[in-house]
């Protein structure tokens, strides 16, 4: 049986088991648990999902097939100090942590199969956008497994390391931005006379739709666009004021920045 160790248990972790055990992919009772400190978060990943927690370091990270590497970039040096003395030559890791590159991996862990997944924290509902690479180490015939089993939280494409960074700003990051959308469209519906239950519903609802126009794939964005937008009407008089605002302007400068951040993640934690 597969035995998967997560080494850092916060939101990213918690994301990818809570969609992993959904799917019964991998059996409670083979996903273990640590962290740097915090037990509470341990024991709440225990009784919520059912995993192992860590006891013996050792013991958990000698027999594990899958480790997953989820701490955060400033926190990668050490954790990763500390779990090379214990790896088993076959043991796959797999990195979430943005801007670590594998070769910053190898240099603490050394040469093993490593690959780096850019998932989201929409893998709690089986729907992360994941983008994976990995180095030439990774076995042909455990490429397949791999994605099979990030599919289980979502889709998954297969990119070049470099394209990491703008994966990470783009879909990494994604959900964020999409809230804080959701959370101004909300408050101007609300300063508007609407309650907060029907403009949380109504807005989901336009993304969901919106977004399943845009899935059929077979009409641009641009074109669906043109289709709500009546000459001299409401939209045309909403879009003026996202263009004046230069929102557009905004997004490029959104994605520049944290495309950025990970390559300097990347430099500033580089070994
Ligand atoms: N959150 C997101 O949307 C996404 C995050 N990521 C990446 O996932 C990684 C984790 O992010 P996130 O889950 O948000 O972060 P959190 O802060 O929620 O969790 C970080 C975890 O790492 C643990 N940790 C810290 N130091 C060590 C150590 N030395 N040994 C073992 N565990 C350690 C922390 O333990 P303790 O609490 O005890 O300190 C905590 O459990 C980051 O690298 C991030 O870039 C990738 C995609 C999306
Ligand atoms: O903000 C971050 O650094 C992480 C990486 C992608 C999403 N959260």
């Amino acid at each position: 049986m597969t035995k998967i160790v997560f080494v850092g248990a916060g939101a990213m972790a918690e994301a990818i088991i809570h969609g992993l055990t959904k799917e019964k992919i991998i059996s409670p009772e083979s996903i273990y648990v640590t962290n740097k400190s915090d037990e509470n978060q341990l024991n709440y990943l225990k009784e919520r999902y059912n995993v192992q927690i860590v006891c013996d370091q050792k013991k958990a990270l000698t027999e594990a097939n899958i480790i997953f590497l989820a701490m955060k970039p400033k926190d990668a040096n050490e954790a990763l100090t500390s779990l090379a003395p214990y790896l088993n030559n076959n043991t796959t890791i797999i990195s979430v942590i943005a801007g670590i590159s594998i070769q910053t991996i190898t240099n603490s862990l050394g040469n093993r199969p490593i690959a780096r997944v850019m998932p989201n924290t929409s893998a709690a509902v089986g729907m992360s956008a994941s983008a994976v690479c990995w180095n030439e180490l990774i076995p042909e015939a455990s490429k397949l497994p791999i994605i099979n089993l990030l599919e289980s939280i979502g889709s998954v494409k297969v990119v070049a390391e470099e394209d990491l960074h703008v994966v990470t700003a783009l879909s990494g990051s994604g959900p964020a931005y999409l809230y804080y959308f959701a959370e101004q469209f909300e408050s101007a519906a609300i300063e508007h006379g609407l309650n907060k239950v029907d403009a949380r519903q109504l807005f989901i609802q336009t993304m969901e739709g919106a977004t399943q126009m845009l899935k059929k794939g077979d009409v641009e964005p641009e074109e669906l666009r043109r289709k709500v937008t009546s000459p001299g009407g409401t939209t045309e008089a909403g879009l003026e004021q996202l263009m004046e605002h230069k929102v557009n302007e905004a997004i490029f400068a959104c994605i520049n920045a944290a495309q950025n951040r990970s390559r300097e993640l990347g430099k500033l934690f580089e070994t």
